[in-house]
């Protein structure tokens, strides 16, 4: 047997036994731990993966709280809701839902924000929240509600803290396993690009505000049946654990743990409840008063770790426990993703007419004309502030042309997002590349098979897309294979020379099948022999009847491959035709040279 599967057998059976074992303080305090590293898990996944700080999120965990507390207590509750106050089980449902709708309505508010203004939102709700719990007479105020039932389950009564310790534990357990899957998957690629590489995700087709708002309501929702868990395990309810202190500590727990980290969450939530406890208890013993001083040491304690361990403690820890990366493997027998026909070669693929794009004072472009037939490649060069990577954006829609059009397979490209032009077949490289560099080079690239299959968050929460992730990963190594990077396979995308990150991208870009590649700079970076192989395979795509699009500055590279080429110089054409008349262009040579004798 494998040795991680035997550490993690290890923990599930001392789990079991703990409270067997334990004394009941012991495992109340476990309790604590699995209802706070349930929260935590959220934050993982929301703030570490998807690099959204929330504040709020011990807001949520009210909302639970609150809901299976009112309903269950209710004595007079109208006709058509009567029935959702008969089980906790029914007011888990009730909760649950409760909290997708707030969470979209609130996500919807403040997802859109940025930078700073993102976390002061989610402090903005979460203390509107809480403020509503104590207002709220029908809540009970300040007072809270108190008689809050047991939880039953098959027959038994959960009102003793070793016997709910097993429900919190296997929620938890499930939570962990079902956010593991998704990381795992077509969804969690789309959500762990949101965190560096939002432009990229868009370029291949991800709905990346679509992702937000995904990990924004799983991670209320985990809140929630924390909130749950809590109410029926106290049996009462007051606001004071669902205030924003309350919610600060939860982040900590995820960053103290690990944020980027499924596992960081309980050793979050385990180190800083056991920590406070201990502090709590010896201090005033230590120093001869009482007061709150552990809330001093803890907060010294905490700047310290974030000096220390900016990853958070389990990628320490992991070093100590025997568990070894599983290396993805390809299914050489998936089925192939479906493919796209290739237009015709000589079709017209990409028409822009008289783009001209201002930028205040400044002309980028100026009515720039050019078009790319299928099966053939044309380079668009010029002095570096020609205005080429800004033609590249009007092309690709990530921006929009002051004047002129652009069209697609005849369509006109204004008013499509990145993801709508990615659908349609345009893919792209970056001049800076955009990989996600601690992913391996294989989920790189299979990111760009994003619009080629579309399973969802539940398919991959439960393993249920694990045929399409098979198609999927086999094509990312069809590609990698094609563009020469074989061997890196499995390695992290950052850990890759400059150059071969480039060729990464092209691969990348393949996996999307396009009818048309944009490739910006492309050489840039690459050996004499690497070079060649690019080349071979650019004319290769060629024959296969791909439109190709590419700036460069590399000029024999450029004049030995393409069929045609544009020049530009200060935003305009200046000189258009096949490689060996641009080559001998009175107006090129002068941009280049700077006048010829
Ligand atoms: N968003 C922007 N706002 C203002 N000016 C811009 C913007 N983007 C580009 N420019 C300006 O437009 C001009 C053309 O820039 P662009 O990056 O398109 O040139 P380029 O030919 O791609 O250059 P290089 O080869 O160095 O990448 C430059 O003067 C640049 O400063």
């Amino acid at each position: 047997m494998r040795t991680d599967r035997l550490v993690l057998g290890a923990f599930l059976a001392l789990l079991l036994l703990v409270p067997a074992i334990l004394s009941p303080y012991y495992v109340t305090l476990l309790n604590y731990i699995g209802l706070y590293a349930m929260v935590a898990l959220g934050l993982v996944l929301l703030t570490g993966v998807g690099g959204l700080t929330s504040f709020g999120q011990a807001a949520f965990v009210g909302l639970g709280a609150y809901t299976t507390a009112a309903l269950t207590t209710a004595t007079d509750l109208p006709g058509w809701l009567a029935w959702a106050g008969t089980s906790p089980w029914l007011t888990l449902a009730v909760g649950l839902l409760l909290t997708a709708l707030v969470a979209v309505l609130i996500g919807s508010l403040t997802l859109k924000l940025s930078g700073h203004f993102l976390p002061l939102g989610t402090i903005a709700w979460g203390i509107s929240l809480y403020f509503l719990f104590g207002t709220m007479e029908s809540l009970g105020g300040h007072t809270g509600i108190s008689g809050i039932p047991a939880i039953g389950l098959l027959g038994w009564t959960l009102d003793e803290g070793g016997e709910i310790y097993y429900l919190i534990w296997a929620f938890l357990l499930v939570a962990m396993l079902t956010t593991h899957n998704l990381l795992d998957s077509r969804e969690g690629r789309a959500i762990r690009a949101l965190k560096g590489g939002r432009v990229m995700a868009e370029a291949m087709g991800v709905d990346t505000s679509r992702s937000r708002m995904v990990i924004f309501v799983i991670a209320a929702l985990l809140a929630c049946a924390s909130g749950w868990l809590y109410a029926h395990m106290q049996r009462f309810v007051n606001p004071t654990p669902f205030g924003v202190h309350i919610g600060i500590e939860y982040l900590f727990m995820a960053v103290v743990g690990g944020a980027g980290y499924v596992w960081g969450a309980i050793v979050g939530a385990g180190v800083i409840t056991v920590l406070k406890q201990w502090l709590q208890n010896w201090l005033p013993s230590l120093l001869g008063a009482t007061g709150n001083f552990e809330t001093i040491v803890f907060g010294l304690l905490m700047v310290l770790v974030l000096h220390r361990a900016r990853e958070g403690l389990w990628p320490i820890l992991k070093k100590l426990v025997p568990v070894r990366a599983l290396r993805k493997t390809i299914d050489p027998d998936a089925e192939p993703l479906p493919r796209r026909t290739l237009p015709k070669a000589g079709e017209l693929i990409l028409e822009a007419k008289d783009v001209t794009r201002r930028f205040g004072g400044l002309i980028a472009n100026n009515n720039m004309s050019l078009e790319v037939r299928a099966g053939e490649i044309l380079a668009l060069i010029g002095p570096n502030g020609a205005g080429k990577s800004t033609m590249f954006n009007q092309i690709s829609g990530v921006d929009t042309p002051t004047s002129g059009e652009v069209r697609f397979l005849g369509k006109p490209v204004a008013g499509h997002d990145s993801r709508e032009i990615a659908r349609m077949g345009m893919s792209r490289t970056f001049q800076h590349v955009k990989l996600l560099p601690t992913m391996s080079v294989l989920e790189n690239v299979a990111i760009g098979a994003h619009l080629r299959s579309d399973k969802g968050v539940l398919s991959s929460a439960w393993r249920l897309d694990r045929a399409e992730e098979a198609r999927i990963l086999k094509e990312a190594a069809r590609q990698i294979e094609r563009v020469g990077l074989a061997e890196y396979m499995y390695e992290e995308a950052g850990s890759l020379a400059l150059g071969q990150q480039r060729i990464l991208e092209i691969a990348r870009a393949l996996c999307a099948d396009p009818c048309l590649l944009l490739l910006d700079e492309p050489a840039a970076g690459l050996r004499f022999r690497e070079k060649e192989a690019l080349g071979e395979l650019l004319r290769k795509l060629r024959a296969e009847g791909m439109a190709t699009l590419i700036v460069e500055h590399d000029m024999d590279f450029v004049m030995s491959l393409v069929d045609r080429v544009v020049v530009m110089e200060f935003g305009q054409k200046i000189a258009e035709g096949l490689p060996d008349e641009i080559q001998q262009n009175p107006a090129v040579l002068e941009a280049y040279l700077g006048g010829v004798e």
